[in-house]
């Protein structure tokens, strides 16, 4: 652009042709490139450090800031963060259109996972969880497989709380409560019962700190280094034993002998493993917590998933242990848990809003509503899921927790056009949703049917939205929360 201002100056013949040339080459690129933004589209948000950029506000809270930003800069915009400039989009083309691309690729997720899990970087072998890995997770949490490995689970949770069902009254912690017993028939369900499963205090503690960990911000480290201390032998010696027939599982053997036959030590095997436990129980632990909080803030929506359930359980399934035998993918699927479906969606619309960085691994276009945004290689994209989950025209009320709002979805999971992504989309769809939606139906069934649950201190805090911001990978993080159980009449004593 600036070669062309000199074209009211008096210039030599030299200079001219070259000149010539410039304005020559710059119609001709303006004609092939005619959509290309000029360089202050995206705008880029302002920062006071050089290369760190926005990281600070941004890791501090990531909502918050994109919030802030959007407002400002509207629904396009760069961030400066450590370093590279991030593109963040928010309409719901765009974001589809970056889950679905194969030019936006997510940034080697499983090794930034195992950088943060197990402290060190995975060691240098051929071997690409993706391409070895992913094709094993489609077989084994598709709808049809899932069928026939869930048909145990509802009764192995139900064996891990019913305990609780013969004491009057007990305190306890509310994550424990509802995702100790998910972590444990999983993990039996998907790795056998050579796994170490009984493991969920020492996973707690270090998913406690995989946001430090992740992002490399200060963290009080010796817990969650002492808990991986005894979480990885036990790791790998459930690896060094996978061959034994009564490890029979419908996962773990798979997953360890395609890494084995990759050349993947049983140590390394054992790490990447654990490392995969994270995302497949991570997210369904905050999801899990994440309904109760709001369940229990909420007396119309409690009492009205609860009537629900009592109802499928008496009437449909005949008593609990008519549910028990019954509670299967398709049965949990439809019209009996409508309003419990849509309680688990309307809160993870809220809270399960986040999306990896992408990195463009070649030139492309990517459309965002009525602009088209041209990504470079290289370059890094970021889908504000949370702007739009908290779009007012097309969820009212948006900031608000509507325990019906997807009550016309008739107990299915879908969306019916609302950009809902808390599952991502298109190409990069969570491979474990069917199972997750599942356990989070399976976990609420049958604390809701049992106990009467209540926050130890009277009336809960307005737990939503979450105060003092906590850096997350995921879930909002907020403070455990002891919760006092009461076995309901039609559970004492079972
Ligand atoms: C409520 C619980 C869960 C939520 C909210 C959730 C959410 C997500 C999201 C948003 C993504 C896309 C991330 C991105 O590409 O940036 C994703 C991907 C993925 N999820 Fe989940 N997830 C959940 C449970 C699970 C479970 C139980 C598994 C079981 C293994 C699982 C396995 C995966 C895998 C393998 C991917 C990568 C897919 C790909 O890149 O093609 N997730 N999940």
């Amino acid at each position: 652009m600036s070669s062309l201002l000199v074209i009211g100056h008096r210039v030599p013949f030299k200079g001219r042709v070259s000149l010539a040339l410039v304005v020559i080459v710059y119609a001709a690129s303006a004609l092939i490139f005619r959509r290309k933004p000029s360089s202050s589209f995206p705008p880029l948000v302002p920062s006071a450090l050089p290369w760190v950029g926005s990281a600070l506000s941004f890791l501090s809270n990531p909502r918050g800031f994109l919030a802030r930003c959007h407002k400002r800069y509207g629904p396009v915009f760069k961030l400066l963060l450590g370093g590279r400039e991030v593109v963040v989009v928010s309409s719901a083309a765009a974001i589809s259109s970056i889950y679905a691309s194969e030019d936006a690729a997510p940034h080697a997720m499983h090794d930034q996972i195992f950088r943060a899990f197990i402290g060190r970087s995975p060691k240098h072998t051929e071997f690409n969880v993706e391409k070895e890995i992913f094709p094993l997770l489609d077989q084994v949490f598709s709808k049809r497989a899932l069928e026939v490995l869930t048909q145990p689970l509802a009764r192995m949770v139900f064996a891990r709380i019913k305990h609780h069902t013969r004491i009057q009254s007990a305190q306890l912690s509310l994550m424990t409560f509802l995702a100790e017993p998910l972590y444990f028939t999983v993990n039996v369900m998907l790795f056998g019962n050579g796994y170490p499963s009984d493991s969920f205090d020492d996973f707690r503690i270090i998913d406690e700190s995989m946001p430090e960990r992740f992002l490399g911000s200060p963290y009080w480290f010796l817990p969650s280094v002492q808990a991986r201390g005894r979480l990885l032998p036990r790791g790998i010696d459930y690896v060094k034993k996978i061959h034994i027939p009564e490890n029979n599982s419908a996962l773990g053997s798979d997953f360890i002998q395609t890494l084995q036959s990759n050349g993947v030590s049983p140590e390394e095997a054992a790490c990447h493993l654990l490392t995969f436990t994270w995302g497949l129980h991570a997210n369904t632990q905050g999801a899990i917590f994440w309904l109760f909080l709001f369940l229990l803030s909420d007396p119309v929506a409690l009492t009205a998933v609860r009537d629900e359930i009592d109802r499928a359980i008496e009437h449909e399934f005949g008593d609990l242990h008519g549910f028990l035998v019954d509670a299967n993918l398709k049965n949990l699927d439809g019209p009996y848990f409508t309003l419990l479906t849509s309680a688990i969606m309307e809160a993870m619309r809220l809270t399960a809003t986040f999306m990896g960085i992408r990195v463009a691994n070649s030139d492309f276009e990517l459309r965002n509503s009525d602009t088209i945004i041209s990504v470079r290689k290289g370059e890094h994209l970021l889908g504000n899921v949370d702007a739009l989950h908290m779009d007012e025209s097309v969820y009212p009320n948006s900031r608000a927790f509507v325990y019906d709002r997807f009550a016309y979805c008739e107990g299915k999971f879908r969306m019916d056009g609302k950009p809902w992504f808390s599952f991502a989309a298109g190409r990069h769809l969570c491979k474990g949703r069917y199972l997750a939606m599942y356990e989070l139906k399976i976990s609420a069934i049958l604390s809701l049917y049992l106990f009467d649950i209540t926050p130890v201190g009277g009336p809960p805090p307005p737990w939503w939205p979450p105060r003092a911001q906590k850096a997350n990978l995921g879930f909002p993080r907020i403070e455990n929360i002891i919760v006092q159980l009461h076995p309901r009449d039609h559970a004492e004593g079972r």
